[in-house]
C-alpha cells in the first residue's frame, strides 16, 4: 500500500471564488497546494470584459496570503451581447485566457447567459482563430427537459452540432457527471476536453437523497446514479489526457443550502487534492493521479506544467464542522468525516 505520493503541483481549472469578504478564505484555500486556477466568472453582475477581469484579478491578488506565487487565471462570461472585439481585446490584452458558457437559467448566476448559441457565432468565430478555449456548462434548461437529463440532452441538442460547426475551437466540457458525457469527450477531437470534480467521483445521487435530504451535496449538474459515477471513474483511471482537475468549489453559506430552496453548489477547495487521492484510491488510480492533476490541464491549454512538487501522505484527518466564508459560515464537502490523505 502506497503511503506517500509526490506530485508536481497541481491546478484547479475550475473553481468559483466569489468576491469581497469571502476572498480571504476562498483564496487561500485554493492557493495552498495549486500553482493557478482558472476563476469562473459568474458574479453578479458577471464578469464580462476584459477590463472586469482584470480588477476582479485584482481584488483575489489582494487576497493572496503574502509569499504565495497562486495565479488567477481569468475567464469571460458569454452574454448575448458578447462581441468579437471584447473577446479579441481581452485575450490580446491577456486579460482572460478563456470564455464561459452558461446557458441562460442553466445554474448559480447564470441569469445573464446566454438564450441561444447562434447569438455568441461571432465571438466563438474569433476564440476559434485565436486559440481561446470554449468553456461550457453543458446542461440545457428548458422546463421539459429532467433535471437527470440535462446533460445528456446538451450533448444532443448543441454540444455535437456545435464541435461540428466550430472544428478548430478548444471546448472545455466542465464538471461532467455522465456516461454520455465521457463517450462524448472520449469520440470527440483533441481539442475537446473534461474537467471532473472531486465529489462526482466521490459520490452519486444515493448519497444525497438516501436516509435524508443532504443539501450540501447539492450541485449542478447534479449528482448521478451510481453508473456514471463509475463512468467517471473509468474515465480517469484510464489515464486519457482528455480529463483533468477542476474542482468547482462553489461556496453557499450555510443559511443559503440549508433551506427550502437551497443553492447549488459544493465547497470542496479547502481540501481539494486530499479528496482527489481519497477518489483516485478507491478506483486503484493513484498512479493516474499526477497526469490528471498537474500534467493534462497546462497540456490542453497550452501553458508550461509547474516544476515543482507536493507530497500527500497518508494519515487521517477529520474535516472542521464550518468553516467561515467572509462573515458567514459554510459546511464543507466531508465536513465532520475524514479526509485519508494529507499534504505535507
Ligand atoms: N456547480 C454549482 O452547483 N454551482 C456553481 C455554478 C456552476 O458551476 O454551475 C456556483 O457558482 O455556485
Ligand atoms: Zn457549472
Ligand atoms: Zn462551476
Amino acid at each position: 500500500m502506497t503511503d506517500r505520493l509526490t506530485l508536481i503541483r497541481p491546478d484547479d481549472w475550475h473553481i468559483h471564488l466569489r468576491d469581497g469578504a469571502a476572498l480571504q478564505h476562498t483564496v487561500a484555500d485554493a492557493a495552498r497546494h495549486f500553482a493557478r486556477a482558472i476563476i469562473m466568472p459568474n458574479l453578479v453582475p458577471p464578469v464580462r470584459d476584459g477590463q472586469q477581469a482584470d480588477a476582479y484579478k485584482a481584488r483575489i491578488l489582494g487576497a493572496r496570503p503574502q509569499g504565495n506565487a497562486f495565479e488567477p487565471l481569468m475567464v469571460l462570461y458569454l452574454t448575448d451581447q458578447t462581441t468579437p472585439e471584447i473577446i479579441r481585446q481581452a485575450w490580446q490584452q491577456r486579460q482572460a485566457i478563456a470564455a464561459k458558457l452558461y446557458p441562460a437559467g442553466a445554474t448559480t448566476n447564470s441569469d445573464s447567459g446566454v438564450t441561444a448559441l447562434e447569438k455568441i457565432y461571432p465571438a466563438l468565430e474569433v476564440m476559434a482563430e485565436l486559440g481561446m478555449p470554449l468553456l461550457v456548462h453543458g446542461e440545457v434548461t428548458h422546463a421539459e427537459v429532467d433535471i437527470f437529463d440535462r446533460e445528456k440532452a446538451f450533448i444532443d441538442q448543441q454540444l455535437v452540432a456545435l464541435t461540428e460547426r466550430f472544428p478548430t475551437l478548444k471546448v472545455v466540457f466542465e464538471h461532467i457527471t455522465t456516461a454520455d458525457a465521457v463517450d462524448f469527450v472520449r469520440s470527440a477531437s483533441g481539442r475537446v476536453g473534461a474537467t471532473i470534480t472531486a465529489h462526482h467521483l466521490l459520490y452519486n445521487r444515493n448519497h444525497m437523497l438516501v436516509g435524508g435530504i443532504r443539501p450540501h451535496f447539492f450541485c449542478l449538474p447534479i449528482l448521478k446514479r451510481q453508473r456514471h459515477q463509475q463512468a467517471l471513474g473509468d474515465a480517469v483511471l484510464s489515464g486519457s489526457n482528455k480529463f483533468f482537475l477542476g474542482t468547482d468549489s462553489a461556496p453557499h453559506a450555510r443559511h443559503a443550502k440549508e433551506a427550502a430552496c437551497g443553492c447549488a453548489g459544493c465547497y470542496s477547495a479547502h481540501a481539494a487534492i486530499e479528496l482527489y487521492a481519497d477518489a483516485f484510491e478507491e478506483l486503484g488510480a493513484l498512479d493516474r493521479l499526477e497526469g490528471f492533476a498537474s500534467l493534462h490541464g497546462p497540456d490542453f491549454y497550452g501553458l508550461p506544467r509547474n516544476t515543482d512538487r507536493i507530497t500527500l501522505v497518508r494519515e487521517p484527518w477529520t474535516v472542521p464542522a464550518t468553516l467561515q466564508l467572509g462573515e458567514q459560515e459554510l459546511v464543507p464537502l466531508r465536513a465532520g468525516e475524514t479526509i485519508h490523505w494529507r499534504v505535507v
